[in-house]
């Protein structure tokens, strides 16, 4: 049976690493404050935005949420962005993903100041994320979180053959990045890749990182016996229970270890929210700080 990878053990680590950088910051007066626009109701983001805030409290980061209607136009969400990307309290802002259809999420993207940027998704972040570029910038914090979570568990990658599948902005694209940046031999799969080469690759994958929104797309006969599976799927069934896109039943059965769904992928994500909120903080009080995840 694999060894459960304690996401939410890992994020409380984590959390009281950001406490204690917090507090640093507090000696000098700053508050880390990090702004959150939230655009319609997409159910992943309503999970996100219930949870975060109450994370952020506990450490001393100061959350807030602006909430707009499924019909916001461009405009008022541009309107937001800029009156926040002026405020001096504002150390972090983030945008849910996805925006309803009538806003262009790349403008948006591209209106937040790349300083505040916590999500790392303004191309002068994500360009030096994948020019792997030296230096601090932010980078998503899913795969961010995720990357702590293998450290953690000394999960090796140099060398390793890793499968990510799904290739969005948000976990995807960045993860392959972050990996190879790590020195592992990365594939990138997506919805166009043929289930038989899918099967192929999943064979010889040491370590199996799963962003694609299917649940079930993995089951424990599709893992190399051993294998590290992280499962970022946050799927709600009907009657209301949270899976992954793991079929866990199966999976744990031939995994080496694995993350959970809830309690996996979802916690780590909010820890390093606050972690990058923090670093901004500190970076635009140009106060010197300690690196979070080597003292989990
Ligand atoms: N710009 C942007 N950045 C994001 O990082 C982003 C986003 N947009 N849009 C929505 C998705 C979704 N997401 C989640 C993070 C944590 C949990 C989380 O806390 N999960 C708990 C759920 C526990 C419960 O049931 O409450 C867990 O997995 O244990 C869920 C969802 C971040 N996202």
């Amino acid at each position: 049976m694999a060894k459960i990878i304690d996401g939410k053990a890992i994020a409380k680590k984590l959390r009281a690493v950001v406490a204690t950088q917090a507090a640093v910051l507090k000696e000098q007066d700053v508050i880390p404050g990090l702004a959150v626009i939230l655009v319609g109701d997409d159910p992943a983001s309503e999970i996100y935005v219930r949870n975060k805030e109450r994370a952020a409290a506990k450490v001393g980061v100061n959350a807030k949420t602006f909430k707009y209607p499924n019909d916001a136009t461009e405009a008022e969400v541009l309107a937001q962005v800029e009156a926040l990307n002026q405020d001096e309290t504002i150390d972090a802002i983030l945008v849910q993903s996805p925006v309803p259809s009538q806003i262009n999420e790349q403008k948006v993207q591209e209106a937040i100041l790349p300083a505040k940027d916590v999500d790392g998704f303004h191309p002068e972040n994500s360009g030096r994320l994948f020019a792997g570029q030296k230096g601090y910038y932010p980078i998503a914090n899913t795969p961010r979180g995720i990357m702590t979570m293998l450290r953690h568990e000394e999960i090796d990658l140099v060398g390793k053959h890793v499968v990510v599948l799904g290739r969005s902005i948000l976990v995807g694209r960045p993860m392959f990045a972050l990996l190879q940046a790590a020195n592992a031999s990365v594939t990138l799969l997506h919805r166009y890749t043929p289930a038989d080469l899918r099967r192929q690759l999943l064979a010889t994958a040491d370590v199996v990182v799963v962003a694609t929104g299917v649940p079930n797309l993995i089951m424990g006969a599709d893992l190399k016996p051993g294998a590290t599976v992280i499962d970022v799927g946050m799927n709600r069934l009907p009657g209301n229970k949270l899976v992954g896109d793991v079929n866990f039943e199966t999976a744990t059965k031939v995994a080496g270890a694995i993350t959970p769904v809830p309690g996996g992928v979802g916690p780590m994500t909010i820890a390093t929210l606050l972690e990058t909120t923090v670093e901004l903080a500190a970076n635009h009080h140009q106060i010197e700080l300690e690196q979070g995840w080597q003292n989990i």
